[in-house]
């Protein structure tokens, strides 16, 4: 039975030594993907360079630095790399879409269920949908260069099989290439710990925006929704069929067994959640968190980063800042300055209505 595979392309694989898209390498991408739609699979493709395309257009020599300027040059680019994906794939009898996302739509529940409709409905049509941001809107997903996140968020909106990132590198080395010529290719990752973060740094290229340290946030994702996600070189031979046959050098992230696929709802809340804040915890909370599945109490909050209201997604950072979990505050951030660090039979004494009440409930909160 065909699998469904989300593709994800960042700019400076799209782009050539000449500072234009590569159209041979869209070709050549465009046919795998054909080859692979004929063999039965469905595809979505995220696809980058929407700044970098508008960049030679609008005739900037250097990446401009200002947001407004990336926001122009990526409304400018996105109309003529679209129109390259289209007649490259007409010339396979193959019609595309363009899907523009932001975070901030897939967070409301109706945008959530409209886009997967419409998904479902493209890949019943045959369609391959192209997805980008929507640059205009979102400028704190652009400035953070967050397509390898988008596609892991559309990954699991549509419960795809498999998640591949095609980069400038054959995968996760030990540490940064480009800075450490003894850094080794890592084969398999099962989970996304600190060490596998300290490996990870910045782009190499004037194109790319998020590094290493973009893609590895996404793996944490998909870990936590149990999709395998595979990072290789784009411009590798038969890269996209090699990666969904998985052979070739690359890097893996599975999960051991099944993986954890947890609920739909803490997957959206985790994943598609604009956080308003974060909470930092201790090691035992984590320990609970992470080990016991237990909800967050607010014994185990040493500190509280807002303002955020009682509703809004935030953030649970480790001792040592690191990302553990997202999830629901049932406390605003005011509350939450005044009782952190109290048992909930003492917090009770004083605010009766608080006495069984966690800082985030175990349902609504993702462990990455
Ligand atoms: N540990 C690492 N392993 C591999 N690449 C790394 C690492 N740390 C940083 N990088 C950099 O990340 C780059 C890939 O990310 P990026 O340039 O944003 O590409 P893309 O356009 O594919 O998103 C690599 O070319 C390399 O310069
Ligand atoms: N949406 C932006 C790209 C953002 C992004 O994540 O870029 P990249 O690091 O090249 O995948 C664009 O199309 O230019």
């Amino acid at each position: 039975m065909g699998r469904l595979i989300v593709f994800k392309v960042g700019s400076s694989t799209l782009m050539g030594p000449d500072g234009e898209l590569d159209v041979a390498f869209v070709r050549s991408m465009c046919e795998q993907i054909c080859e692979l739609k004929r063999r039965g699979d469905c595809v979505v493709l995220v696809s980058s360079g929407a700044a970098a395309v508008g960049r030679s257009l609008l005739g900037f020599t250097e990446r401009p630095s200002d947001i407004p300027t990336l926001q122009a040059c990526a409304a400018a680019g996105q109309t003529t790399l679209i129109e390259r994906y289209a007649e490259v794939l007409a010339q396979d009898g193959v019609r595309c879409a363009q899907v523009l996302l932001t975070r901030g739509d897939v967070v409301d529940r109706t945008g959530y269920l409209n886009a997967r409709n419409t998904f479902e409905r493209l890949l019943d049509l045959g369609v391959l949908p192209i997805v980008n941001e929507n640059d205009t809107v979102s400028v704190r997903e652009f400035s953070f260069g967050d397509n390898d996140m988008l596609g892991a968020i559309v990954s699991s909106l549509i419960d795809a099989d498999s998640y591949v990132i095609l980069s400038d590198i054959d995968g996760l080395y030990t540490a940064n290439p480009d800075t450490d010529p003894t850094a080794t290719l890592v084969e398999r990752v099962e989970r996304v710990d600190a060490n596998v973060i300290a490996m990870a740094g910045g782009a190499g290229s004037s194109y790319g925006t998020g590094g290493m340290a973009t893609k590895i946030r996404a793996a944490r994702a998909m870990l936590a929704a149990g999709i395998p996600m595979t990072i290789c070189r784009g411009r590798g031979d038969r890269a996209l069929i090699n990666a969904a046959d998985g052979r070739g050098l690359r890097t893996v992230f599975e999960c051991p067994g099944e993986g954890t696929h947890e609920q739909a709802r803490k997957l959206w809340i985790g994943l598609a959640g604009v956080s308003r804040g974060s909470v930092r915890i201790d090691a035992g909370a984590c320990r609970a968190l992470e080990n016991e599945g237990a909800s967050l109490l607010p014994v185990g909050v040493t500190g509280v980063e807002g303002p955020f209201d009682e509703g809004d997604t935030v953030n649970v950072l480790g001792p040592d800042g690191q990302l553990v979990a997202r999830g629901i505050t049932r406390y605003s951030s005011d509350e939450l300055v005044r009782v952190h660090g109290l048992r909930l039979d003492v917090i009770a004494r004083f605010v009766p209505a608080r006495a069984d009440c966690p800082v985030i409930h175990r349902d609504e909160l993702l462990v990455f």
